[in-house]
């Protein structure tokens, strides 16, 4: 086993008889942001998806810092590695004030100490305490995925899976988050791996690049070559060609 944050190897992911990702293999070094990129359906969120086990059938192996996953639901996996979805509705319950589904997480794991991770995890990402006692809807979507960000860091987990997480905001919004994530990156020594549409996003946050297609790493590249326009793949040329060159950090 290696030491990365992230390790893949010939991982093979399917649903039913169809084979969605064919024997992807990269690692992520521990405190990497690390994107996968590529064309719709090529395959990048199921990979999310299998490591944080909400894909059942793949095959290979997938570890997160150093921990191979097994295919069975493993709650310990949750307190090393948490995932940031693009619509922060998915994991904030509409009834729930902010308060409550911050506590969820330590509640389900038997931690204590919840009022002052609560209130530490609203500073972290930025929101007044009174955001404790209102509810999702009261919210922008904005704040909502800073609380959907305080909810995946509240069992202090090394690494985040961080599907599309702005690709649901207003542009200026998008900026905001994006800066906010770069932000605990560096404060909490964190691991990104990150899907998105978006190279600039990937040019601003992030260190390296795989690119996909048809449910293959094409090309693995160093963010400089994305900013330089070096990328060697054709088709990784054809995907910066149509994203209009570089890249203005957002
Ligand atoms: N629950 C599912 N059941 C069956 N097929 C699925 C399921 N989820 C995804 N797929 C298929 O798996 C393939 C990969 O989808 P995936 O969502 O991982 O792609 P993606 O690269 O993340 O795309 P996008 O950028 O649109 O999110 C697609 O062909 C998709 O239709």
């Amino acid at each position: 086993m290696t030491d990365a944050a992230i390790h893949l190897e010939n991982l093979t992911i399917s649903y039913g008889d169809t084979a969605v990702v064919h024997d992807v293999t990269f690692d992520v070094a521990e405190g990497e942001s690390f994107a996968l990129v590529g064309e719709s359906g090529s395959g990048k969120s199921t990979i999310l998806k299998a490591i944080s086990g909400l894909a059942p059938d793949w095959t290979g192996t997938i570890a997160v810092e150093g921990k191979p996953r097994g295919h069975s639901p493993d709650r310990t996996f949750a307190e090393t590695c948490q995932m940031v979805f693009q619509d922060p509705y998915g994991s904030l319950h509409p009834r729930k004030a902010i308060d409550t589904c911050l506590a969820e997480p330590l509640a389900i794991h038997g931690i204590g100490g919840r009022d002052g991770r609560v209130k530490d995890m609203l500073a972290a990402v930025g929101l007044d305490q009174r955001f404790r006692f209102r509810f999702p809807h009261q919210l922008s979507g904005g704040q909502r995925q800073r609380v959907a960000i305080a909810r995946a860091l509240m069992l202090e987990p090394r690494v985040l899976l961080l599907d599309e997480p702005t690709s649901a905001l207003d542009v200026s919004v998008q900026a905001e988050i994006l800066n906010l994530l770069k932000k605990l990156r560096r404060e909490q020594g964190l691991t990104y791996l990150m899907v998105t549409h978006n190279l600039p996003v990937v040019s601003f946050l992030c260190d390296r690049l795989a690119v996909m297609r048809y449910g293959r790493v094409v090309e693995i590249a160093g963010v400089d070559a994305l900013k330089s326009g070096q990328l060697s793949d054709p088709y990784s040329r054809e995907l910066y060609a149509a994203s209009g060159g570089i890249l203005h950090p957002a």
